[in-house]
């Protein structure tokens, strides 16, 4: 069993509030990963393969095909493997972390913004699906990160269109439902179009969730389930957040609400409708978030799950996390500590025209150790998949007297948390990690004696 370790740890966790967030954290990321998950909810009896409730009768099927792309996608596949042995034909994944498999091939693509490579990359999924006839099973493994690595434009947009486009909807605040709208109804994969390629074989869809509210469509862009959104949802999301995207993709987007371009499937199309296809979320940010309570408890601290739904600008969520720390303190409720708040979800980072390095999770902890008077009061936040936005750094964890005030306020202000975090020795470091369930917030409260 891997281990999630934190380079420098040490340093890092250097008090015992800290240290305590820390295994938070990391046994968070640890109980969320693809093996982990699989080990709970798949298994193969005499040739039945069951997910959760539902059954599959691999005898039945003439070939049992593995699909898949996300950050985590390859941990995924190496564990599906393990349970499907033998009865598994034949596969390809998407990932920016590859581990090894023995079946499935393992392709390395680019993330968070696409390349040739995942163009190159999608085009061997889609084969797959291509290839895939009635009498067989296609199993589709997907985590987060599957947007980017699945790179494959709709006909006629080009790659470096879909860039541009990626880039102007990652800098601009859009909710992961809105960007992926867009990207949606940009693609020939994502958006239901995977399932309706593979069609009539039958599909199961098993997710691991990085998204709020667990949405299949919105994980990895949905490539094989109904799309609820439409191309005059895309087009809103480019005017409204005013996103300097190419010609080509504007007028693209304007030709599918004018009826001119084939929309995404929805629920009622008969991909979906004929009951061929079926989704499994195994993990999301809860599986982290109860882990990260079960280890807060071992430590002896009385854990508070806040929400696993927390969204909105990284520096002003901090701000309410910590207020509620300070009640805790102060008066003991909503939980009296020695306590730990727990939150998932994902919070964004609204950049302007200059920016520094970054992601959500560091702007979260920095906004928030600088808002903190109360020495007793750690925070801290991870983004599971170990890359905070597009850094090398997971997150950080910090108290009131980590982060010089001058120095923090101006990194806070040019959203160029890293340095100032690096340099107050409070990022952690994980690498990449093998799943991805979003953010993991732990603020841990020491008691007053
Ligand atoms: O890849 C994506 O679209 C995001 O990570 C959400 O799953």
């Amino acid at each position: 069993m891997v281990e999630i370790r934190c380079h420098r740890r040490d340093a890092v966790a250097d008090t015992r509030p800290k240290e305590v967030a820390l295994e938070c954290l990391l046994a968070g990321i640890e109980a969320a990963r693809p093996e982990a998950r699989v080990e709970e909810t798949v298994s193969l009896r005499d040739g039945t393969l069951s997910i959760r409730d539902t059954e599959y009768d691999l005898q039945s099927y003439d070939d049992v095909v593995l699909v898949g792309a996300g950050n985590a996608a390859s941990q995924f596949a190496a564990a599906l493997e393990d349970v499907l042995g033998e009865y598994l034909t034949d596969g390809a994944v998407v990932t920016d972390d590859p581990v090894e498999t023995t079946v499935v091939d393992v392709l390395a693509g680019d993330h968070p913004v696409p390349s040739e490579e995942g163009v190159r990359n999608a085009r061997e999924v889609l084969k797959h699906a291509r290839e895939a006839d009635e009498g067989d099973l296609v199993l589709a493994a997907l985590t987060g990160g599957g947007s980017a690595l699945l790179a494959a434009p709709a006909d006629p947009l080009t790659i470096s269109a879909l860039q541009t486009v990626t880039e102007e909807l990652l800098a601009c605040g859009a909710s992961i439902d809105e960007i992926n709208a867009v990207r949606k109804h940009c693609s020939a994969i994502k958006g239901g179009r995977l399932a309706r390629t593979a069609a009539p074989a039958t599909v199961a869809t098993v997710a691991l969730s990085d998204v709020v509210g667990d949405d299949p469509s919105v994980i990895a862009s949905g490539p094989t389930v109904p799309d609820p959104s439409s191309f005059a949802d895309a087009l809103e999301v480019v005017e409204r957040y005013d996103l300097a995207v190419p010609d080509s993709v504007r007028e693209f987007l304007e030709e599918g609400v004018e009826g001119d371009r084939p929309e995404t499937p929805p629920a009622d199309d008969s991909v979906f409708a004929d009951g061929r296809t079926h989704v499994h979320v195994v993990g999301n940010s809860r599986t982290a978030l109860e882990a990260a309570s079960e280890a807060a408890t071992e430590r002896g601290y009385e854990p508070l799950l806040l929400s696993s739904r927390v969204r909105g600008e990284s520096r002003e969520a901090a701000l309410t996390h910590v207020a509620i720390a300070e009640e805790c303190r102060e008066h003991g409720a909503p939980v009296e500590p020695p306590a730990v708040l727990l939150s998932g979800g994902e919070t964004t980072v609204t950049l302007g025209n200059q920016y520094g390095r970054g992601g959500p999770n560091q702007e979260f902890v920095l906004g928030g150790a600088l808002a903190l008077e109360d020495e007793d009061i750690a925070v801290s936040a991870v983004d599971t998949d170990g890359i905070d936005g597009a850094t090398d750094i997971a997150g950080a964890i910090a108290d009131a007297t980590t982060i010089p005030e001058t120095d923090g306020r101006n990194a806070l202000e040019r959203h160029d948390a890293s340095s100032v975090l690096e340099d107050a020795n409070a990022v952690v470091r994980t690498g990449p990690t093998g799943t991805n369930v979003n953010d993991l917030r732990v603020i841990v409260i020491e008691s007053a004696d």
